[in-house]
Parts: structure tokens; C-alpha cells; sequence
């Protein structure tokens, strides 16, 4: 979809922002550019619509050599998300996020009604905000402002510049989650610049990592966090890439645990006798159409049906979900497993043990020793690590 090739920017002053560069951005792929300050990026990502012209080499679009495309045709096809925005302060949000279409000729009732729902579609109601000004919002609803104007004229291609650098942490976490969904929805050819390492991981289908006017290495988060091409690369996802890791590597049927099962409508003492002669401390309960209802601990099982002694389960997570999804439930139910569910059947339960080994497997699976790759540390507290199916999954359970 885009693709450059062999192309250098030498600025007037002597400088060469980007030497000799290659690569590829496949359609409704999402692609990080993450490296430290001056190395290159905003000169690549600029060159994609025209706002800086290479010295040597060529970009494609769809094939086609942009420098052939008259650059005010080109960026009608690009939507452009920069830090700060750049909002018309005198103009409203519907009015900003306008802007396009505007430009393309759309009828005031055909813009009105794509302003709106591209508003809704990041976040904001409409009849809420938008008739305010830029300065009568928040910052991350200036963002997401931003998005909206974008992607109004239905862009195949996005390039986004810090888009969420000038807002907290908190925040930023948030536009990254809506942005991913959004995504999921719109499917977007994104070249997205960024300096946090972080960001470029979570929102990335691959990453550019690069050095000074060049690419050290181009692959999925996973690759370049396990597998650092270059000392330069490893030393700029950083020692800690075994805990990043958690955000890419995905929990797999493969990796759970498997306590013993046990319906809501059973007596209470058969769950007790199956407990204890397994030697289990609990069991998972399920429905009679195998939904999952709860867990029920050994030694509670006095009397009646299980569903007498079931209780609550705090959380649970999806297969496929990151691990560190998986990991953060059960830091924050100070639980000792967490279970995972496929659909809305139950799967098995993941452990701070068995997620330990999932994230050994993913670093493996990439052919590099797993001490190497920080993973050989542990992730979860080791206390009870090797021995979890004895551990309680909350607090309310002891
Ligand atoms: N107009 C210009 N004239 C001369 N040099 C420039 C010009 N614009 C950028 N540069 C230089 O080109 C190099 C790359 O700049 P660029 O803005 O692409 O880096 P970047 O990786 O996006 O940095 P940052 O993360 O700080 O935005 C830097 O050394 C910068 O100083």
C-alpha cells in the first residue's frame, strides 16, 4: 500500500534526516515508526503527503509514484493527525471536523451528518460538544477531535505525528484503547510516530525501530521485544522488554491450567469428595449449559447444592487476550488465578506460573534464550508460583 524505496531527505543545511530508506506498509496495517528524537521519523511520515519531497528514491501509493500525484489530490486521501491538533479555534468541533468534506464539495447536510457520527464514533456526543470551540475542550478531547477531522472524508491512509503526546498518562492509555477499537472498525493504512516505546508496542501491527536516518529493525512488537535485532535496538526497547512483552504475547488454550469442574445443581458433597480426592482446593463451577458461574473453595461444602457455595468470580479474561491483561486482573484482585474463557465457554485458568511459561514459550518461539530476553525473571510474585492451584483466587476466598 505504501512503499518506499531507497529514499534519502538531505535537508539544504547538510543534514540527512533519512538515508536510504525501505520498507512497506500493508494495507489496514497499522505500522509504528519509535525511535528517540532527530532520528527521522516526522521527515519520513511528512514525505508520505507531500510536506517534504526526498532528495533520492521514491514512494508508492497503491503503486503509483507519488511525486506523479498533485499533492492537493494526495492529501485528500490522507488524513493527517498531528500533536496539538492544529483545531481552527474560531470554528467549532462539527466545523472542524468538517474541514474536508467541506473541501471535497459535500452538501451541509451530507457533511453535518458525517461530522456527527465520526464524532460519535471517537467519543464525543455530538449535541454536547459538537458547538463548543478547540479551547472549550480538554485535551484529550481535542484529540479526539483530531481523529475525527481525519478520518471525515473516509481516508485509506492516516499518518498520525505524537497524536496523543500532549496529554497525561491516563488519558493517553485511553485515546490508545479507543484508538485501537476504532481501528478494529475503520481499518486505516496507519504510519503512526512516535518516541514511547510503550505506545509503539501496544499500537503497533509492526514497528519501524529506528536509528539515525535509518530502520534497525521492522517487525511485530513481539519480534522486536524478544528478539532486538541490533545492540542499538536492544538497548532502545530497553532491559524490561520481557515485562512489554506481556502487552503482545497472547493468552493460548495451550497455556492454561485445568482445576476441576464442577455444575452449580451437583450436591455439595460429591463436589467435597472429588476435592478431596484430588487434592485440588477448589473448582470451578459452571451452569447446566456450561456458562461460567463462580468457583467454590474445599471445606465450604457442607450442605445442599454447590450453587450454595458459590462464589462470585471477580474477573476473567478472553483467550487471546494479552497476557498482561491476564496478569493485571489478578494483581488487582490479588488473585492467585484468573480464569479465561473462550466465547462463553470456560477454558481453563491461568497462573502466575503458567503465565510465566506462556511468556518463556513466546520468547522461545523466537529462537532466543528466555534469560536473555528478560523473561527468565519472574513476572508474577514467586511466592506460591510453583504451587498455585493451592492458592486462593481472592481475598474474600480465605
Ligand atoms: N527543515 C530542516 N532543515 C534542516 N534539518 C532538519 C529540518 N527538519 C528536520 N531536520 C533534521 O533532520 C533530522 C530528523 O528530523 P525529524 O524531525 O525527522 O526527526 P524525528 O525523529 O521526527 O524527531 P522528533 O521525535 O524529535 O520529532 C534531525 O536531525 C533534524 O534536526
Amino acid at each position: 500500500m505504501i512503499r518506499f524505496e531507497n529514499v534519502t531527505k538531505r535537508y539544504p543545511d547538510g543534514t540527512t534526516a533519512v538515508d536510504d530508506l525501505s520498507f512497506e506498509v500493508r494495507e489496514g496495517e497499522l505500522v509504528t515508526l519509535v525511535g528517540p528524537s532527530g532520528c527521522g521519523k516526522t521527515t519520513t511520515m511528512k514525505m508520505v503527503n507531500r510536506l517534504i519531497e526526498p532528495t533520492a528514491g521514491r514512494i508508492l501509493l497503491d503503486g503509483e509514484d507519488i511525486a506523479r500525484t498533485d499533492p492537493v489530490r494526495l492529501r485528500r486521501g490522507i488524513g493527517y493527525v498531528i500533536q496539538n491538533v492544529g483545531l481552527f479555534p474560531h470554528k467549532t468541533v462539527l466545523e472542524n471536523t468538517e474541514t474536508v468534506p467541506h473541501l471535497l464539495g459535500w452538501t451541509r447536510a451530507k457533511r453535518r451528518a458525517r461530522a456527527a457520527e465520526l464524532l460519535e464514533l471517537v467519543g464525543l456526543d455530538p449535541s454536547v460538544h459538537g458547538a463548543r470551540y478547540p479551547e472549550q475542550l480538554s485535551g484529550g478531547q481535542r484529540q479526539r477531535v483530531g481523529v475525527a477531522r481525519a478520518l471525515a472524508a473516509d481516508p485509506p491512509v492516516l499518518l498520525m505525528d505524537e497524536p496523543f503526546g500532549a496529554v497525561d498518562p491516563v488519558v493517553r492509555e485511553r485515546l490508545q484503547s479507543e484508538f485501537l477499537r476504532l481501528q478494529e472498525q475503520v481499518r486505516k493504512t496507519v504510519l503512526f510516530v512516535t518516541h514511547d516505546i510503550e505506545e509503539a508496542v501496544r499500537l503497533g501491527d509492526r514497528m519501524a525501530v529506528f536509528g539515525p536516518g535509518r530502520i534497525e529493525q521492522y517487525d511485530t512488537p513481539a519480534t522486536v521485544l524478544g528478539s532486538p535485532a541490533t545492540p542499538y535496538v536492544a538497548d532502545f526497547v530497553g532491559s524490561d522488554r520481557g515485562l512489554k512483552r506481556l502487552s503482545v504475547t497472547p493468552v493460548e488454550a495451550a497455556d492454561l491450567e485445568h482445576p476441576p469442574v464442577v455444575r452449580a445443581g451437583s450436591p455439595a458433597a460429591e463436589a467435597a469428595a472429588l476435592l478431596a480426592k484430588q487434592g485440588d482446593p477448589y473448582a470451578v463451577v459452571l451452569d447446566d449449559d456450561g456458562g461460567l458461574r463462580g468457583y467454590v473453595a474445599a471445606g465450604t461444602l457442607t450442605s445442599g447444592t454447590v450453587a450454595d457455595h458459590t462464589r462470585r468470580l471477580e474477573a476473567w479474561v478472553p483467550v487471546g487476550s494479552p497476557l498482561k491483561r491476564a496478569f493485571s486482573a489478578m494483581l488487582q484482585h490479588d488473585a492467585g488465578w484468573i480464569a479465561v474463557v473462550d466465547g462463553d465457554r470456560f477454558a481453563g485458568v491461568l497462573t502466575p506460573a503458567t503465565l510465566h511459561a506462556a511468556l518463556r514459550r513466546s520468547v522461545n518461539e523466537d529462537g532466543e534464550d528466555g534469560d536473555e530476553a528478560g523473561a527468565g525473571q519472574p513476572v508474577a510474585a514467586p511466592a506460591g508460583a510453583g504451587d498455585n492451584r493451592r492458592t486462593e483466587p481472592d481475598a474474600e476466598a480465605s
